[in-house]
């Protein structure tokens, strides 16, 4: 298994002056987890730059490499600034921007072919989950998005309740637990038990320093994405450490 990840997502947050957030976390002692910042694109390279020991990440690419595509960022480009790790997927993406299953499936394949490593979101809404179909909206989201050829090291999976992210609400421990351990056998049944236990399965929606030692407690947890807490240091490092002491 490699090792644990912590992820923060700053979405359409941060200016130049928020890089001191990064040297912040990047001033911690390095601890047996891996920390990605995924700042804003246009603080990607500046972010690279002065990051050391903490490993940045870009929110989104499109599907080519390159050509007319005006205000895209193509997985190379951002591998040039300095990403390590590109999102594809996330609910914000899927709502505000209408990508399908095919869609990220694309993404994820651009982003493999830029040696990059992507972290794919799923994740059902209230509605889903309130009418029972949450593992059925998992599978067919997996089943779409999840390219073929999957080795554990290109791939990490977020499982993203929409109904959490941003609202201070957390499924339970065990509705968590449930969710992990069936992403975790899907995987298994499509590629194996190596490669299974190499992808590493990310909570996200809400994690805070208050919850995130319960949430790390969880079989199959291997780390969290992190959005409103991932913006301030202060905020994000308790969580890291968190993650440190649960590996
Ligand atoms: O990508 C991060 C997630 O959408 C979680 O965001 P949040 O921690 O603000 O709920």
């Amino acid at each position: 298994m490699p090792r644990k990840l912590a992820a923060g997502n700053w979405k359409m947050n941060g200016t130049a002056a928020s890089l001191d957030q990064i040297d912040a976390l990047a001033e911690a002692d390095e601890g047996a987890a891996e920390v990605l910042i995924c700042p804003p694109a246009t603080l990607i390279h500046a972010a690279a730059q002065r990051a050391r020991g903490v490993m940045i990440g870009a929110q989104d690419c499109h599907t080519a490499d390159k050509g007319a595509h005006t205000g895209d960022l193509s997985a190379p480009m951002l591998a040039d600034a300095g990403a390590s790790h590109i999102i594809t997927g996330h609910s914000e993406r899927r709502a505000d921007h209408g990508e399908t299953d095919a869609v990220v499936r694309a993404k994820t394949e651009a982003v493999w072919a830029a040696g990059l490593t992507a972290i794919l979101c799923i994740g059902e809404t209230l509605d889903q989950r309130e009418a029972g179909e949450t593992l059925e909206v998992l599978a067919e989201q997996m089943a779409g998005s999840v390219p073929d050829g999957v080795t554990g090291t290109q791939l990490v999976i977020a499982y993203e309740p929409v109904w959490a992210i941003g609202t201070g609400k957390v499924p339970t421990t065990d509705q968590i637990a449930e969710v992990h351990e069936f992403m975790f056998k899907k995987l298994e049944d499509r590629f194996g038990s190596e490669v299974a236990g190499d992808t590493r399965l990310l909570y996200g929606g809400s994690v805070k320093a208050s919850n995130a030692t319960e949430i790390f407690a969880v079989p199959h947890v291997d780390g969290a994405l992190v959005g409103g807490a991932s913006l301030k240091a202060e905020d994000f490092a308790p969580i890291v450490e968190a993650l440190n002491a649960a590996t």
